[in-house]
């Protein structure tokens, strides 16, 4: 079974605040693009055979684990993991593999397994790619609410740096803190094609840490892209280009800069059967 675990772009990360547990509270649009990581599972009578990289410390092979004992091992898999995806850039990479080891092994081996509830203990972000397409978050990630995107070419951009999310939000300070984001606004501006009034509060900590990253965004913009904002916690950024052959010029005069790739957003729906996501 061959799977893609396509990438996510936060169309607005809103914290509004740090919570008991140490965690951040926040509001954030998600969307799911059209790339991304390629999983090619198939069974075998039991354990877990995982090429890629990192071991058994591997999200996909972190969520096979926790699957197959909780199906009551049912039998085992192969994963071979095809990494496209920079890792460390706020795009999601590991956590969207991991979601889609758990939706291909929920097929292979049926069980009554809460998915959402495995994913959420693998990461802020796999519960989201549980669903794909476009959705609202509150929360640390998980009371998502599934949101219609307009099909907008989208350009993404790491500039090769990798950004480890604990230490982005380590770097969080009370004036980082912002109210909701203005979700109809926003989605309005982006049916319109006009600059969304969105914004990431960890571009703030990011930017601290490591300035270059300002130019970064000036550059893209300078592109003519709109709605230029770093992805998650960063290190990739993304853009709306005015159409697919603006996005083609875009890639073109980023070429050889770091990892540059186009899409759609609102990428693919996953089918909704994964349970509810209370938001
Ligand atoms: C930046 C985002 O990608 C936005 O989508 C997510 O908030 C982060 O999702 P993620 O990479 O799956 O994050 P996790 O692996 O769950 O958490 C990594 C670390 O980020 C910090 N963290 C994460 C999410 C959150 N709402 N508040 C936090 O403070 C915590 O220190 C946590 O230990
Ligand atoms: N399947 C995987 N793909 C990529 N990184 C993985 C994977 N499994 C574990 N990791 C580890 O997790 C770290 C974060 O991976 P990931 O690519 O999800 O970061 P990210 O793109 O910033 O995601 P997010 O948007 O959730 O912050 C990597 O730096 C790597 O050490």
């Amino acid at each position: 079974m061959e799977r893609l675990a396509v990438a996510k772009v936060n169309l607005g990360l809103s914290l509004l605040g740090r919570r008991p547990d140490g965690y951040h509270e926040l509001h954030t649009l998600f969307a799911a693009l059209t790339f991304g990581d390629r999983l090619y599972l198939e069974p075998i009578p039991q354990g877990i055979e995982f090429r890629g990289r990192y071991g058994k410390r591997n999200l996909a092979y972190r969520a096979a684990a926790l699957y197959l004992e909780r199906a009551g091992f049912p039998g085992g898999v192969r994963i071979v993991l095809e990494k496209a995806l920079p890792e460390g850039a706020g795009l999601g990479g590991g956590s969207s593999d991991a979601a889609q080891v758990l939706l291909g092994l929920k097929e292979l081996y049926p069980a009554e397994v809460d998915l959402f509830a495995l994913a959420l203990s693998l990461g802020a972000d796999v519960p989201f790619f549980l669903l794909g397409g476009g959705a609202e978050a509150r929360g640390i990630g998980e009371r998502l609410r599934p949101l219609a995107l307009p099909p907008l070419p989208v350009v993404v951009f790491a500039p090769g740096l990798r950004l480890p999310t604990p230490r982005v939000y380590g770097e969080v300070k009370p004036h980082d803190f912002a109210p909701e984001l203005p979700v109809e606004e926003i989605l309005g501006a982006l049916a319109r094609g006009e600059e969304p009034p969105y914004w990431n509060s960890l571009e703030g900590p990011a930017f601290r840490l490591y300035p270059e990253l300002k130019e970064v965004k000036a550059r893209l913009r300078g592109l003519g892209l709109k709605g230029v904002l770093m992805t998650g916690s960063g290190s990739a950024f993304f853009g709306l280009a005015e159409s697919e052959e603006h996005a083609e010029a875009v890639v073109k005069a980023l070429r050889h800069r770091g990892f540059v790739r186009k899409g759609i957003l609102g990428g693919p729906h996953v089918p909704s059967g994964n349970g509810a996501f209370p938001l």
